[in-house]
């Protein structure tokens, strides 16, 4: 997979390679990103911020003439559209006009939000991570334009006037995409994108395309299929009649008169319609794969072993923390949803009681709903655990509502009543007055770092301290031809003494309720 991540994107997010690096190399995304944000504070309605390269004077130039161009620049966004579209992966849904859309690899990009008065911070934050999304899927971002208004504009998001400075911005850097920081509606996306002239998507479309990127399980790819045809579905309309529209407009070849209307109409209900059997052939699927990670769970249900669920932000160090805690080599990324299929691993406690630890998938702001919809038989691992051990970014600049996020999910599966250990991670980049402050938010977590191995000691007493306690004190007189519970007294409870008498082993051993039960024939 030929996939561009430009080198310098470490540094959109605060890895600890970073640290042995001048602070000069900072990346040109976070000096574009720091003039956007800086300038939002100042102005009253909208910024704009361009490379230092230049493009500065095109924007002045506030009449310029852009319907003179209009069809040059309209017959450029056709040639590109053909010439990024790639075959579809798919062959049941080889000719929907639409589906090839989504699978097309970003290239240079315009960012666009918006922020109220008093969350400008929080706009900054948005913005930062859509830029990291934005480098994680592939695309190169060139320029940022947010504007404050109260409310997106119902029609065009921006409003109208800067949506025409958008217009002349991308125009500028050369950029082909613009992507919005939030989730457009149908119409809105049709809109701009007939302002700007380039293609326009959202933080959901971006989203997805990092989900059908890292998807490796065939679960996994059913899944973001499934929420990508959601997704599509509602726009499916929407982008068919603005392609007929320029079908007609300009083009004006033979075949675009009368007739061209009709056979673009059937051809988006017949598209309609195989995506609908495709999405009924999918969850079909996911529902046959279904019981096999049911049984799986069983069996650890069945067996006692309980199961601390890892989640978090995404990028939070969940992978890294669960190679620390268990010595294995689980895949690590400064890349947003590294992980997609959940991981499980064996572990032990020091009194050598079994447990297992999950890998989850992270979670992140806006987490598209139709993510949520697909992936919640993963999700509700988590609910299913019986301790969290809830990853947070220590050194993040928003750490509060990457919390808030992820437990809101939490809830969402219905965890909120399973014990949760906060570990506030990569300790290394956080300095005392930061601790601090994630002290006060959650004050019994503990700080760690998966990359220097600070406090992970600690957060493993935490979780052996979380896992169900055998707290039931028996004496036990096991035959010999019962070996199998001996191992198991062993391996899931705590054992005291151990003697061989003639009668079987005589053990005193303190034991969860379930294990009582099997013991019950053998109690002294
Ligand atoms: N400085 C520092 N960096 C860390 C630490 N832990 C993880 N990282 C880095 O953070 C990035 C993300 O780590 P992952 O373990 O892949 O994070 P994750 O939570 O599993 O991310 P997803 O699977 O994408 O949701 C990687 O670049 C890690 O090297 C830490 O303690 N300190
Ligand atoms: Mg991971």
């Amino acid at each position: 997979m030929t996939k561009r991540v430009p080198a310098d994107s470490d540094q959109v997010f605060s890895d600890a390679d970073v640290q042995d690096q001048p602070v000069a190399t900072r990346s040109r995304i976070d000096d574009a990103l720091d003039r956007v944000l800086s300038r939002a504070g100042r102005s009253e309605s909208a910024t704009v911020i361009r490379d230092l390269t230049g493009g500065a004077q095109a924007l002045d130039a506030e009449t310029h003439d852009l319907d003179a161009d209009l069809d040059a620049i309209r017959m450029e966004r056709e040639d590109r559209a053909s010439l990024r579209r790639v075959g579809s992966l798919s062959t049941e849904l080889e000719d929907v006009t639409e589906v090839e859309y989504r699978q097309l690899r970003l290239e240079k990009v315009v960012l666009i939000g918006i922020y109220s008065e008093k969350s400008t911070e929080d706009a900054e934050n948005s913005l930062r991570e859509l830029a990291a999304l934005a480098e994680t899927a592939g695309a190169e971002v060139l320029d940022g334009l947010l504007q404050r208004r109260a409310k997106p504009d119902p029609a065009t998001y921006l409003g109208k006037g800067k949506a025409q400075e958008l217009a002349e911005l991308v125009a500028a850097v050369g950029a082909d995409t613009v992507i919005a920081d939030t989730e457009l509606a149908p119409s809105q996306r049709r809109a701009l994108e007939d302002v700007v002239k380039v293609k326009v998507i959202d933080r959901t479309a971006v989203i997805l395309d990092i989900f059908s990127q890292h998807a490796k399980s065939r679960e996994g790819k059913a899944q973001v299929e499934l929420a990508q045809l959601q997704y599509l579905l509602p726009r499916l309309r929407g982008w068919g009649e603005s392609m007929s529209r320029q079908a007609g407009g300009q083009v004006g070849s033979a075949g675009a008169g009368m007739g061209s209307r009709g056979p673009g109409e059937t051809k988006m209900e017949l598209d309609r319609r195989k995506i609908h059997t495709r999405m009924a052939k999918l969850r079909k699927q996911i529902q046959a794969m279904a019981p096999a990670r049911e049984a799986k769970r069983a069996n650890r249900k069945r067996g006692e072993v309980p199961s601390v669920a890892i989640a978090g932000y995404t990028n939070a160090g969940k992978s890294s923390l669960l190679n620390r805690l268990t010595g294995t080599q689980e895949f690590v990324q400064n890349q947003l949803f590294a992980t997609l299929d959940t991981a499980i691993r064996h572990a032990e406690t020091d009194d050598g009681r079994q447990f297992t630890y999950a890998d989850t998938v992270g979670f992140v702001r806006e987490l598209p709903h139709q993510l949520v919809e697909a992936f919640r038989s993963t999700f509700e691992e988590v609910g299913d655990a019986d301790v969290i051990l809830h990853v947070v970014d220590g050194s993040h600049p928003d750490p509060s509502a990457q919390l808030r996020t992820v437990r809101e999910v939490i809830s969402e599966v219905g965890a909120q009543g399973i014990p949760e250990i906060v570990a506030f991670n990569k300790s290394d980049l956080i300095d005392d007055s930061q601790r601090l402050v994630l002290h006060g938010l959650v004050p019994d977590a503990v700080f760690v770092s998966a990359r220097t191995g600070e406090g992970i000691e600690e957060l493993g007493r935490r979780v052996f301290a979380a896992l169900p306690v055998p707290d039931q004190e028996v004496i036990v007189v096991i035959p010999y031809s019962h070996g199998e519970l001996v191992a198991e007294l062993h391996e899931r409870n705590r054992v005291m003494d151990t003697e061989y008498v003639e009668a079987g082993t005589r053990v005193r051993a303190f034991v969860t309720a379930e294990m009582l039960a099997k013991l019950e024939p053998y109690l002294a």
